[in-house]
């Protein structure tokens, strides 16, 4: 697929470098990181009688490739969601840039900086992909608001989120298909199209939920590459996926959930080896049989 093309280092050979600061940390849950961009504490979250997510202390080093990994069923999605304002705790604080995130909705916590991706709903692939970007844009900046008030920043602002939507679908190979329908791209571009949406808003973090999820084996190496390029640039990227060998490839440090809590952490050697990870995967499989 010519429009997919690797955005950046090439994926396997980032994981060895462990960058900014946490090569020398002990492989233990909810171990301190030196610079953590994100700090959660006692984050708790039950459905009926299931603690789905019961998190003691989890902290994200700035500037790294985090993958958030476990069975089935071991709180990973709910976690995300309490993280980003998409779900309520019942208990536990946590914090972003030094900034309680506590009760704010999914929008403001877009506003400070992290941001997530979403599946492109029905409604986003009836629409042009460069109007997925505007929308992307607006959704989260508050720019409704501030037109109102402003016609002329709104008009501004307007031009500067063109430029800025028309810039990353550069990046992303996607400029070409700008006019398009969302709906008419490959299952790879629209993964591309939904991490340049989440771009829009200039995030420090952003958050992808299994971005690999149907996409062609050909295009995740492309993918692997952005990611990989945002994390060069500077931004700490979490993300939750499946594929093993996508997470042990890419990843400076993985946190492993298992019934809710934070069973492990470490660089991708730690946890391949950890024994408690490799019974969390094992008991996975049996309780499904
Ligand atoms: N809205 C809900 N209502 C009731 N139970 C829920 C709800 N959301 C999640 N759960 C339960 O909470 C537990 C954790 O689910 P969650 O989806 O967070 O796990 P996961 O690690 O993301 O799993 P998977 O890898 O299968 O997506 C599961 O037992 C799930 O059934």
């Amino acid at each position: 697929m010519s429009n997919d093309t690797n955005g950046g280092a090439q994926p396997g050979t980032v994981s060895s470098a462990t960058p900014n600061g946490i090569a020398g940390l002990a492989p233990q849950p909810g171990v301190d990181k030196p610079d953590p961009i994100l700090r959660a504490s006692g984050v708790r979250r039950s459905f009926g009688g299931l603690t789905a997510v019961n998190v003691q202390n989890l902290e994200v080093q700035r500037g790294t490739i985090t993958s958030l990994i476990g069975p089935n069923g071991a709180g990973k999605s709910t976690l995300f969601n309490l993280l980003t304002g998409f779900d309520r705790v019942d208990a536990g604080r946590w914090e972003f840039r030094g900034k309680k995130l506590n009760g704010m909705g999914g929008h403001r916590v877009a506003r400070q900086g992290m941001v997530r991706t979403f599946q492109l709903t029905k409604a986003l692939t009836r629409m042009t992909v460069l109007d997925n970007m505007l929308l992307a844009a607006q959704g989260q900046s508050g720019e409704r608001f501030l037109g109102s008030f402003l016609p002329f920043a709104w008009q501004r602002q307007e031009r500067e989120n063109r430029e800025r939507a028309m810039e990353l679908l550069r990046r992303f190979n996607l400029e070409a298909m700008h006019g398009e329908i969302a709906g008419s791209l490959s299952g790879g571009q629209r993964k591309l199209l939904e991490m340049a949406r989440a771009l829009m808003v200039e995030p420090s973090m952003v958050m992808l939920d299994e971005p690999m999820a149907g996409v062609n084996p050909a295009l995740v190496q492309s993918l692997l590459g952005h990611i990989t390029s945002l994390r060069d640039e500077g931004m700490t990227v979490l993300f939750v996926e499946h594929d093993m060998d996508v997470i042990m490839g890419i990843s400076d440090w993985i946190v492993v959930l298992a019934q809710g809590e934070v069973i492990a952490e470490g660089r991708p050697e730690d946890v391949r080896s950890n024994s408690a990870v490799i019974d969390a995967y094992l008991g996975a499989h049996h309780d499904e049989g």
